[in-house]
C-alpha cells in the first residue's frame, strides 16, 4: 500500500535514513532503523523485496535441496518403493517448490516494511552525494531521496570472469541456473567452494553426472579435516567425481555440449558449466566515488566496528562487506549498523558465526578446529557420536552424520563443535548455546535431562564418549 510521503520542495523526499537493498542486511538495518522512531526508505531494483537472498541465493537454493532430500529420502525407503515407481525429475520440476517459498518469503517480508511504515522505491539506486540518492524505476521514473544517513546494503553477484560467455546457454552461475529450462545429464561444477559442493550435492540427488573441480587441494580447508573429509567421501560415494588443484585453461562452447580444458591438460566434456568461482560487491555504478569511497578490487567497502564506511553518516553491511557473506550474519549486520546509527552504546560486532552447509549430508560447525587447537597448543579432548548408533537417527533413517565436541581436557570448557549429517546446522546450535553462556562445560549435556529419542542425544553420547579419554 503506497504511503504519502513528506515532499519537501520540488519532488524530493526527505528521511532520516535510507538503505539501499532489500536483502537480509537491508531489511535488519531498515527495521532497526523504524523501530528507533527514524524515518526510513528502503530502495531495491528489483520488482520484489527480499534481496538476492530470497530470489537467488539461500532460499531457492535451500528449497531445491530440500526437495532432493526428499526425493533420496523416498527413494531409499523400501516401503515407499513398492508404491510409486522412481522417475527422474528435472531440474525445471524440482524448481516449482523453489519459486513457491520465494513467493511466501516475499510476502511476509513485504509485510514487515508495511507495519513498520517504511517507504518502499523500486528502481536503481545512484549516490549523488553524502545526502541524496536518485532512484531510476524501470519505467523511467526519477525519485530524488534526501537522508541524513545511509545503509549501503546492496549484497553481492557471482563473478563472471572474461574467459566465458555467460550468454551460452550452455553456460551458467548461480543466478542464471535458477533458469535453466533444458534436460541435462552431466555438468562441470567449477569451484568447490560452499555454493559449488552445494550444488554438486543437488545435481548428483537428481540422479546427473557432476565432475567438481576443486581449484584447492581439498574440499572447505577451513573446516575440520574429519568433516572435510566426511564430505569428500560421501559426495564420491554418491557418484560425484571430484577433481582437487585444477585450474581452468579454456572452455569450448557448442549447441548441445561444452568441453573445459584445463590448465594440467585434460578435457572434460559435459552438458553445461556451473561457474560457482567467486562473488564480487554490487558497488559498481552506484556513484560512490561523489561521496569519496573506494572500493576494494572485488567490489566490497571497508567498514569499522560500527559498520561506518570512511564517510560518516554512510554506513554498510551484509556480502557488500565481505567477509563472512552469509544471510545469518548479514542481517545482525545490518541491525547492529541501524543500533549504532540510532545512538545506541556497546554493541558489539557480529563475530562468532556459525557455518552451516546445506550439502548432503549437511555440515556445521563453531569453534575451533582440531588443526586450530593443535597448532595453538592447546590440550584439548575429542568427544565423539556416530549418528548410527541413535535411536532417532535409526527411526528416520538419517544414519549417516557425527557430532564430534572438542574440549578443554583441563577446565572441560567447550572450545569447538563440528557436526555433519541431517539437520546438522540444527543441531549445532545446542553447542553454540553452551559455548557462549558464563558457565560453558560438556558437563551440561550429562546432567541437563533432554528429550529421548532426539538427535540432540549425540550431546551426551558425544560427552560421555569424551570424559572416558580423560585421565
Ligand atoms: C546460491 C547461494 C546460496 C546461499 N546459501 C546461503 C545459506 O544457506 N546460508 C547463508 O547464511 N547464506 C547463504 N548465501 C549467502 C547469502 O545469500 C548472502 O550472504 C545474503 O544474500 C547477503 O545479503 P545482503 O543483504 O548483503 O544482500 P543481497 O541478498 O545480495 O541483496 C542485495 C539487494 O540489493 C539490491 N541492489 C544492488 N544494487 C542496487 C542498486 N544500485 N540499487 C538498488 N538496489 C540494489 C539487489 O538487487 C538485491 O536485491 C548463499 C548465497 C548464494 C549465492
Ligand atoms: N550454506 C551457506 O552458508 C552458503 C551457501 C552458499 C554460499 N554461501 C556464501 O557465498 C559466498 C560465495 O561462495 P562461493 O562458493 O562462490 O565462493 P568462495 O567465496 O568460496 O570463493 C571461491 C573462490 O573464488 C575466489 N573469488 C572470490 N571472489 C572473487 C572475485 N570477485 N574475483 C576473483 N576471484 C574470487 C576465492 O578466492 C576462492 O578461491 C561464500 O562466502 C559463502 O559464505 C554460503
Amino acid at each position: 500500500m503506497p504511503r504519502k510521503k513528506e515532499v519537501v520542495s520540488g519532488n524530493f523526499v526527505k528521511y532520516d535514513a535510507v538503505v539501499l537493498g532489500s536483502g537480509p542486511a537491508g531489511e535488519g538495518a531498515a527495521m532497526k532503523l523504524a523501530k528507533s522512531g527514524k524515518r526510513v526508505a528502503i530502495v531495491d531494483m528489483r520488482e520484489q523485496l527480499g534481496g538476492n537472498c530470497t530470489h537467488v541465493g539461500t532460499i531457492p537454493s535451500k528449497a531445491l535441496r530440500q526437495t532432493v532430500s526428499s526425493i533420496i529420502r523416498y527413494q531409499r525407503d523400501p516401503m515407499f518403493q513398492k508404491v510409486g515407481e522412481w522417475k527422474q525429475f528435472t531440474m525445471k520440476q524440482v524448481l516449482r517448490n523453489a519459486h513457491k517459498v520465494i513467493q511466501l518469503q516475499v510476502d511476509t517480508h513485504s509485510r514487515f516494511y508495511d507495519r513498520n511504515k517504511i517507504d518502499i522505491y523500486h528502481g536503481r539506486a545512484y549516490v549523488q552525494d553524502k545526502n541524496t540518492v536518485m532512484v531510476f524505476s524501470a519505467d523511467g521514473i526519477t525519485e530524488t531521496l534526501v537522508f541524513q544517513q545511509l545503509v549501503i546494503a546492496t549484497g553481492s553477484r557471482p563473478y563472471r570472469p572474461d574467459i566465458l560467455d555467460f550468454n551460452h546457454p550452455r553456460v551458467f552461475d548461480s543466478d542464471k541456473i535458477l533458469d535453466l529450462d533444458f534436460s541435462i545429464k552431466k555438468i562441470i561444477i567449477y569451484g568447490a567452494g560452499v555454493i559449488g559442493c552445494e550444488y554438486a550435492s543437488i545435481f548428483i540427488g537428481l540422479d546427473h553426472k557432476v565432475d567438481l573441480i576443486n581449484t584447492q587441494h581439498k574440499l572447505l580447508s577451513y573446516l575440520d579435516d574429519e568433516i572435510s573429509d566426511a564430505l569428500s567421501y560421501h559426495l564420491r560415494e554418491q557418484g560425484v567425481l571430484i577433481r582437487h588443484n585444477e585450474q581452468i585453461d579454456f572452455l569450448e562452447t557448442f549447441d548441445d555440449h561444452v568441453v573445459m580444458h584445463t590448465q594440467s591438460g585434460k578435457k572434460i566434456k559435459a552438458d553445461a558449466i556451473l561457474w560457482c568461482n567467486g562473488r564480487s560487491g554490487n558497488t559498481d555504478g552506484l556513484g560512490l566515488e561523489n561521496v569519496g569511497l573506494k572500493p576494494n578490487s572485488r567490489g566490497q567497502l571497508t567498514v569499522n566496528e560500527q559498520y561506518q564506511t570512511e564517510v560518516e553518516n554512510i554506513y554498510a553491511a551484509g556480502d557488500v562487506i565481505g567477509w563472512p557473506s552469509l544471510a545469518s550474519a548479514a542481517y545482525d549486520q545490518g541491525r547492529n549498523a541501524g543500533g549504532n546509527m540510532s545512538g545506541e552504546e556497546g554493541l558489539k560486532p557480529v563475530t562468532s558465526i556459525p557455518t552451516g552447509i546445506y550439502t548432503i549430508p549437511e555440515i556445521s560447525s563453531i569453534g575451533k578446529t582440531e588443526q586450530q587447537l593443535t597448532e595453538e597448543k592447546i590440550p584439548y579432548e575429542v568427544g565423539q557420536a556416530s549418528f548410527r548408533h541413535l535411536a532417532r537417527a535409526q527411526i528416520t533413517g538419517d544414519t549417516v552424520g557425527e557430532l564430534k565436541i572438542l574440549f578443554h581436557r583441563d577446565t572441560l570448557e567447550i572450545l569447538g563443535v563440528h557436526c555433519f549429517g541431517n539437520n546438522a546446522a540444527e543441531i549445532i546450535h545446542i553447542g553454540q548455546a553452551v559455548m557462549n553462556s558464563p558457565n560453558n562445560t560438556i558437563k551440561y549435556f550429562v546432567e541437563t535431562t533432554f528429550n529421548y529419542p532426539t538427535m540432540a542425544e549425540a550431546y551426551r553420547v558425544a560427552t560421555l564418549n569424551g570424559m572416558n579419554r580423560l585421565f
